[in-house]
């Protein structure tokens, strides 16, 4: 009902903010768009999920995430792929793999700072009602 869009739509704003936020940070810039294929042509052959940063955002506009567990499961992908794909002791990779930490830590962060429990329980409520 109506009350329940009202909900969704909060959700959608605060997934932007966060999504917006990490993508203005510099240290992510890897993750900000899909890898290019033609670039990386064996990337899809070891990463079988590729997910990045404007991804989410398109995904988030598609209302494809009814709770913010849902968006989690999605940004996971970003930094799990950079440890999968980047794995050696060279510096680039261990650049990119300090990143994709960066990054993990930085979602968690300002999720546990900046969502109230309550309202993701009302989300996840949504979302078993559907
Ligand atoms: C987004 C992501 O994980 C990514 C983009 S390029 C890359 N890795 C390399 O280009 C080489 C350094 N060792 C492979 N990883």
């Amino acid at each position: 009902e109506e009350q329940e869009e009202d909900v969704l739509r909060e959700l959608r704003l605060f997934l932007r903010n966060i999504t917006e936020r990490l993508s203005l940070d510099r240290r992510f810039k890897a993750f900000t768009k899909p890898v290019d294929i033609e670039e990386v042509p064996d990337y899809l052959m070891v990463i079988k999920k590729p997910m990045d940063l404007s991804t989410l955002l398109t995904n988030i506009d598609q209302h494809k995430y009814v709770t913010v567990g849902e968006f989690m499961a999605d940004a996971d992908f970003i930094w799990k792929n950079a440890l999968e794909y980047n794995p050696d002791s060279d510096p680039m990779d261990r650049n990119i793999r300090h990143r994709a930490c960066a990054l993990k830590d930085t979602v968690r962060a300002i999720i546990r700072d900046e969502l109230d429990e309550d309202f993701e329980r009302v989300c996840e409520e949504i979302r078993e009602s559907r």
